[in-house]
């Protein structure tokens, strides 16, 4: 488990102080691919970097597993650092050696024999998939590739925290893709828990089962990916949502709407599952006095559930329109009226 606990940090570059992160506690379980985001500047990577102490806090705590990290010698700090890998945006292979070498450095660094080395290699290039590439130099990889070879790399030791530091942005989607799936098997296959920091929310949407936002050096939401998509509080978090999963009801259909001289209500349903939603609408046609009608709908898929937002259109007197919302919240689906 890692914690953060009401860390503050401040740096002073050319005489300006830089408030990166301020009061932020979070607990990230073990087994979690935790996501970060936020937009540039928000203190993603400050924050991930205070995990191997990279960066220290100006104060709060940093604790693995219960142990304040900060608190420890250079000795202790190099056994928790042998459990904790990290994979970078660009990469930072080294150029002048093999795919193979480079994947041996932090074995190396750690006195471990040659024949375990192989062994561990081996066995980690088969994992990525590229067990021909030993002996090419980054040059000649593409950037998946050189981000698989980081990975191994950060793996070799065999930890227990993979720390990934906008591991996809310098990919393409379909790489990208590729990338994101390798994480989710290095979290099922080995146990490891993924902390990730990211500013595009499909790799959120796409990995991870929790997720913090960050503004302005503050954590401003957390929770699980599937209770923050389905109901975004803070204004950042709607922004970044809103991208992946819309709400927003086609121009086109708001003009139809707008000429519609019936009394009606517009009521937004969201649920998890599709089956639910689907008997919920055909019972208020069949049995309440109103006429309701799909106005916009969109459906994604957030880890093993699908996410459904449904606009009605419900036409009817008033009384018939309340006795349709508490029809809806009695089978245990979420409602919001929309205004347009
Ligand atoms: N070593 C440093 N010295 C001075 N200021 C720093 C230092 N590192 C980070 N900062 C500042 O702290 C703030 C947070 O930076 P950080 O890199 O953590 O943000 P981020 O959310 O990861 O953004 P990005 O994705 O652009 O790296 C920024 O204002 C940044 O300029």
């Amino acid at each position: 488990m890692i914690e953060f606990k009401q860390i503050n940090k401040e740096f002073v570059s050319k005489g300006h102080r830089v408030q990166a992160l301020q009061n932020v506690s979070l607990t990230i379980e073990d087994g979690d691919i935790f996501g970060i985001i936020g937009f540039s500047g928000a203190g993603k990577s400050t924050l991930l970097r205070m995990v191997n102490a990279l960066e220290t806090p100006t104060d709060g705590e940093v604790l693995i597993n219960g142990t304040n990290i900060n608190a420890l010698s250079h000795n202790e700090l190099r056994q928790v650092r042998k459990n904790i890998g990290m994979v970078f945006q660009s990469f930072n292979l080294l150029n002048s050696k093999t795919v193979y070498e480079n994947v041996a450095i932090p074995l190396k660094l750690n006195k471990v024999d040659e024949a375990t080395i192989d062994k561990r290699v081996k066995e980690l290039l088969a994992f990525i998939n590229l067990p021909d590439k030993a002996n090419a130099y980054p040059s000649q990889l593409s950037g998946g590739q050189k981000q698989r070879v980081g990975i191994a790399r950060a793996l070799a030791t065999k930890p227990s925290i993979l720390l990934c530091d906008e591991a996809t942005s310098a990919l393409d989607p379909e790489t990208t893709e590729a990338i994101l799936q390798l994480l989710q098997r290095v979290n099922k296959e080995f146990n490891i828990t993924v902390l990730l920091v990211t500013h595009e929310i499909h790799v959120i949407q796409e990995i991870c089962n929790r997720v913090a936002v960050m503004e302005h050096g503050k954590v401003v939401e957390t929770g699980s990916v599937l209770d923050v998509f389905s109901r975004p509080e803070q204004s950042m978090t709607k922004r970044f949502v809103q991208t992946v999963i819309p709400e927003k009801i086609p121009d086109s259909i708001i003009a139809e709407l707008q000429r519609d001289t019936r009394h009606y209500e517009l009521i937004k349903v969201r649920f998890l599952g599709d089956t639910v939603t689907k008997h919920v609408i055909y019972e208020i046609n069949r049995s309440l006095p109103v006429e309701s009608n799909i106005i916009f709908a969109s459906v994604n898929q957030l880890q093993d559930s699908a996410l459904g937002i449904f606009i009605l259109q419900v036409v009817g007197e008033a009384a018939a329109i309340a006795q349709t919302k508490q029809y809806i919240t009695d089978s245990g689906l979420e409602w919001q009226e929309v205004t347009l």
